[in-house]
């Protein structure tokens, strides 16, 4: 199979979706590989690597789009590349479609195939796609909150855990999945006190097992959210409902319980965020402030730290990489249900339940589009 690579034009997005390791396995197993110039060269990856192990290297974005039978991307395609994109052509990447009613309509609009990297799924329900995202995402967040806690970027001036004498901050945490864990994982070093809530009670369980003693489990509820915000000085906004959008935690009018210079990270914002007051920003320009509250909404945070993203993402899209190569995206996806779980919109027919909902556009079952 052809396999394109474009450079990410994302803001501050500086991923790449294929390593020269990754680009090795594939012609090593008779695929050819274009690759955009300079696509690997801010996760460290230069053409001469790619070249080396047998990749093309191709001028401009258009020129793999024309080419490739299969698009492998890290990022949602964004307007300038739409038109890029042909009927038929496999793309695969991030798209959180439930996110934005835009890229919906252009990818239908596009009659490619639309495989998402977020809504491959284990058969124990995990999605080993996200996961590698959801670590780095989760770590991230504290690195995040605890800098926007500074004063003289507008937080409220409070060291997360605090010195001898001195109270540590309070870290509200909604969402105990793999964002989650991370991120209570790095606050509770830091010595802050952290409050980790989720509507799974054998989750909780689980959590409370494995978590050190400055983080408590607690279900998650909108009363005892309200319980919660009036003493945070960080929250992270970490739920997820696969391929649907994210529900709305936190509403606008629950910004008056908060002190003045809270931090809000919302790491759920590539599935429309979980507090009402979010909407998208960039690694640019990363917060903005409501009601005197800071929030930090990029939907792209793994992209800034593209050296340990890059390899971390490849890692665990490679082997899918290859079995859509070798096969072609319909008998991949027959012969593996968690490929067959990432198709969401194919040759114009949206076939992931949680998109269909998300845009009150009509379903078709994947079956159909198998054929
Ligand atoms: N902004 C960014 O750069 C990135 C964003 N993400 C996003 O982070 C979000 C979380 O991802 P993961 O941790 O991998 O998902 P996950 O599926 O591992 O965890 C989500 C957790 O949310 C819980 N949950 C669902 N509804 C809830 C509610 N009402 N209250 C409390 N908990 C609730 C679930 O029980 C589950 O434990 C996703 O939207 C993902 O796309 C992931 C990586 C990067
Ligand atoms: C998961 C995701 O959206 C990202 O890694 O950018
Ligand atoms: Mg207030």
């Amino acid at each position: 199979m052809i396999v394109g690579v474009p450079k990410e034009i994302k803001n501050n997005e500086n991923r790449v979706a294929l390593t020269p390791a990754g680009a090795d396995e594939l012609v090593e197993r008779g695929h050819t590989v274009y690759v955009q110039t300079g696509a690997g060269e801010n996760s460290g990856f230069t053409d001469e690597e790619y070249k080396e192990v047998g990749a093309e290297i191709l001028a401009t974005a258009k020129e793999v789009f024309d080419i490739a039978e299969m698009i492998v991307k890290v990022k949602e395609p964004i307007e300038q590349e739409y038109d890029l994109i042909k009927p038929n052509q496999l793309v695969f990447t991030y798209f959180h479609f439930a996110s934005s009613e835009e890229l919906t309509h252009a990818m239908i609009k596009s009659n490619a195939v639309c495989l998402a990297y977020e809504t491959v799924e284990r058969p124990d329900r995990s999605l080993p796609l996200l996961i590698p995202m959801s670590e780095v995402a989760g770590r991230m967040s504290v690195q995040q909150g605890a800098k926007y806690l500074e004063k003289p970027i507008k937080g409220r001036g409070i060291l997360l855990g605090g010195v001898p004498g001195v109270k540590a901050a309070n870290v509200l945490i909604l969402g105990g999945g793999i964002v989650g864990t991370h991120a209570a994982k790095m606050a509770a070093g830091l010595g802050a006190n952290v409050t980790l809530m989720d509507i799974s009670l054998p989750r909780l369980r689980q959590l409370d097992d494995i978590m050190p003693a400055n983080v408590t489990t607690v279900m998650s509820s909108r009363y005892n959210i309200i319980q919660e915000i009036k003493q945070s000085d960080l929250i992270i906004g970490a739920v997820l409902i696969p391929g649907a959008k994210a529900p709305k935690l936190i509403t606008r009018d629950m910004l008056k319980y908060m002190h003045a210079g809270t931090v809000m990270v919302d790491v759920a914002i590539d599935q429309g965020g979980c507090f009402e007051t979010s909407r998208p920003t960039t690694h640019e320009n990363p917060t903005y402030i409501i009601d005197d509250v800071v929030h930090y909404c990029v939907a792209n945070m793994p992209g800034a730290v593209p050296y340990t993203s890059t390899v971390a993402l490849t890692n665990a899209t490679l082997p899918y990489v290859i079995q859509l190569a070798n096969n072609g995206w319909r008998k991949a996806c027959k012969e593996s249900k968690d490929l067959l779980l990432g198709l969401n919109v194919v040759n114009g027919k949206v076939v992931y339940k949680g998109v269909a909902e998300a845009w009150n556009l009509p379903y078709t079952e994947v079956s159909e589009v198998l054929a």
